[in-house]
């Protein structure tokens, strides 16, 4: 399997399995079932209330000799409720302990916005700080000081757009190494991708069959990525399914892929995408699919009841 590589030389596995809404009672299984399929890296949130049971799966697949940890690469990401400097590696540490972890390989700052402390999802905006009351800067530092630990191997950053980006790197220092980010045809993202090509910074692409279980029940009008008539003409060509097709899209653009499964068939065949080979004219059905749409669209944190705005978020069109 391609593996995209860090500067220090660090190997990330181009696909991994996702486990937001995987349920506790589920997701061990699913992890186990992934590490036996061959699936060397998993991306993980404190947010997903569900690391406790990833990190179970993790240690049966080692306890029966599976895998060894170091072969494993594991993502973890900050939740906006610990951005503040003292917070940050306490929140590292929690999810340390539910993963059953001495390090991760990665860990994100999840999203460029900031909770009050102990507010999972903010109910208005007395929930939130502003970036005058935690600078994105600060939540950095702290996030450098964990690699300088030993507890994260590499970290970065997700859901920022190239302003974000460059606040950062402005700082000098140590630059994001990672931006995880919705990307799927119908989120091609081409200019944040040539900007972090531009700056070293490698991505991985969430979200890649359009989130369906997230969308079912308050976004049933969503264009359906996974019945697109594009994807399916070329999944018939293949011989494949349309998810397959989508998998492979990253692969084909060097872009680490996520999907999440907590099916054994599906999780195996969703790595199985490794193995197929899209050409030139396959890929340009697909950039010129002709929809445009952000599955993800964080409408959650922005608008009246925020301080942020959308554009804090996503560059825009
Ligand atoms: N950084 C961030 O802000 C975000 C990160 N993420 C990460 O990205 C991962 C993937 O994104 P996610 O939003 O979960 O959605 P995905 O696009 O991966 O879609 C997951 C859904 O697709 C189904 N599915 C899986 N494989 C197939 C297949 N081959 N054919 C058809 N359906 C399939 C799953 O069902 P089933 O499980 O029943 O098989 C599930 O319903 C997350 O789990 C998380 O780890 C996601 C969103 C935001
Ligand atoms: O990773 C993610 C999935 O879960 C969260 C919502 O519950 C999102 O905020 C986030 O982007």
């Amino acid at each position: 399997m391609k593996n995209l590589i860090f500067k220090n030389g660090d190997k990330l596995p181009i696909i991994g399995l996702g486990t937001w809404k995987s349920k506790p009672g589920e997701v061990a299984q699913a992890v186990f079932w992934a590490i036996e399929a061959g699936y060397r890296h998993i991306d993980c949130a404190a947010v997903y209330q569900n690391e406790n049971e990833v990190g179970a799966g993790i240690a049966k697949a080692i306890a029966e000799g599976l895998v060894k940890r170091e072969e494993l690469f594991v993502t973890s990401k900050l939740w906006n409720n610990a951005h503040k400097k003292e917070q940050v590696l306490p929140a590292l540490e929690k999810s340390l302990a539910d993963l059953k972890l001495d390090y991760v390989d990665l860990y994100l700052i999840h999203w460029p916005i900031s909770f009050k402390a102990g507010v999972g999802f903010p109910g208005g905006r007395e929930d939130y700080l502003t970036y005058e009351e935690v600078p994105i800067s600060e939540t950095w530092k702290a996030m450098q000081e964990l690699k300088e630990k030993g507890l994260a191997k590499h970290i970065g950053v997700s859901n920022f757009n190239q302003n974000k980006l460059k606040e950062i790197l402005e700082l000098g220092g140590q630059s994001p190494e990672m931006n995880q980010v919705e990307m799927q045809p119908y989120l091609p993202q081409e200019g944040l991708v040539e900007f972090c090509i531009e700056h070293g910074i490698l991505m991985t692409a969430y979200s890649p069959l359009g989130s369906p279980d997230s969308r079912a029940d308050k976004h049933a009008d969503d264009p359906k990525l996974l019945v697109d008539p594009v994807v399916k003409e070329i999944a018939d060509k293949h011989k494949v399914g349309a998810g397959q097709v989508l998998i492979a899209w990253s692969i084909a653009r060097d872009i680490a892929v996520i999907p999440k499964s907590v099916h054994q068939e599906r999780i195996i065949g969703n790595l199985a995408s490794a193995n197929i080979n899209l050409d030139d004219h396959d890929m340009m059905e697909l950039r010129d699919i002709g929809i445009n749409h952000r599955f993800i669209d964080g409408s959650f944190f922005t608008g009246e009841n925020s301080p942020y705005e959308s554009s804090d978020l996503f560059d825009q069109a």
